[in-house]
């Protein structure tokens, strides 16, 4: 059952221009994407940059104004109010961002940082919230006088752990996880991957998992959504998604993937060749609602505009 849909979420930036700065045109960074989020399981959204990604994060957040669409928490439409500080839902769903170090603030302590959101959301004393902190500073592997140090006395790796500990501190059912290892090196990205992976356990976390790393994603979810333009091309278990993918957008992020091993490299090269061919007689067409093709050099510019937002290839 899940307790988090996202129906046809939109989210569109206006551009301005002109001598009065009106509203000339639009970005359509979310354009109407659905989703379920199921207790305990791990989503991905993958896309490359510019895809829209953060935005559905942010979005889902409360940190970025819906245009249209709605998201149901528990029954309950929050999409009107989820700026609203101390609500259930903003202490239920939290985030990680994928630069710890500006995402701490320099200026406190790390008991401070990671008691923030209790502070926010529940009412314990002194005691009480050292004991909280302790714990999570040890769920994290930090140890206990981490709490009295400041952001820049620890490494990029510690960091993305201090924010883990701010984020799972009021015990929250989701957490939007924004590229939260692409700024480490690779042994400390494997090493955040696994401790957030046990946390999820203790806690029954879900996560909404974001990367441009189908590589990343494949250790972590257990349902992928591949985001193109504003729009999910294709969603499905991690199964579905890695051994039979159906959009051309998704065989290209999968062909992308480095092999390993040496054996299978010749294999891999030439899939990857097939599938560059694939997407460049992809590439030349755009198709309308109807699943109808258009060839790009025989539209005019006002047929383009009205075709942008189909994605290229279609379904
Ligand atoms: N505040 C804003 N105003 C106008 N356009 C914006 C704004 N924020 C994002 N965009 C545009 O919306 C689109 C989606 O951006 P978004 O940051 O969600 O992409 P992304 O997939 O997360 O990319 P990346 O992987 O590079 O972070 C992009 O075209 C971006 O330029």
């Amino acid at each position: 059952m899940s307790f988090l849909e996202i129906e046809d979420l939109k989210v569109h930036y206006p551009i301005r221009g002109g001598f009065f700065n009106t509203v000339v045109d639009h970005v359509y960074a979310l354009d109407g994407i659905n989703m379920s989020i199921e207790r305990g399981k791990t989503y991905g959204l993958v896309g490359e940059s510019g895809s829209g990604k953060s935005t559905t994060g942010k979005a889902i957040m409360g940190l970025e104004k819906i245009t249209d669409g709605r998201i149901i928490y528990e029954g309950k439409d929050v999409s009107k109010q989820i700026r609203g500080k101390n609500s259930t839902y903003n202490r239920d769903v939290q985030m990680i961002f994928q630069d710890a170090t500006s995402s701490l603030n320099p200026k406190k302590r790390v008991r401070d940082i990671i008691a923030e959101p209790i502070r926010n959301f529940e009412r314990l004393t002194e005691g009480e919230e050292k004991k909280r902190i302790l714990e999570l500073l040890d769920i994290v592997g930090m140890p206990e006088d981490a709490m009295y140090k400041y952001p820049h006395e620890f490494s990029g790796g510690q960091k993305q752990r201090l924010g883990v500990a701010r984020a799972v501190a009021c015990r929250p059912k989701l957490i939007v996880a924004d590229e939260p290892v692409s700024a480490l090196d690779l042994s400390v990205q494997a090493q955040v991957l696994n401790f957030m992976k046990d946390i999820q356990e203790e806690y029954g976390l879900s996560y909404l998992f974001i990367s441009h790393d189908l590589g990343v994603v494949k250790h972590m979810c257990d349902h992928i959504s591949i985001m193109y333009r504003g729009r999910l091309v294709e969603s499905g278990t991690r199964e579905d998604i890695y051994k039979d993918p159906q959009h051309i957008y998704t065989k290209r992020l999968i062909a992308a993937i480095p092999e390993i091993d040496t054996e299978n490299r010749e294999v891999h090269k030439a899939n990857r060749r097939r599938v560059e061919e694939e997407y460049r007689q992809n590439e030349k067409q755009y198709y309308d609602e109807n699943g109808k093709v258009y060839d790009l050099k025989s539209l005019t510019d006002t047929h383009k505009v009205a075709l942008k937002n189909i994605e290229v290839g279609g379904n």
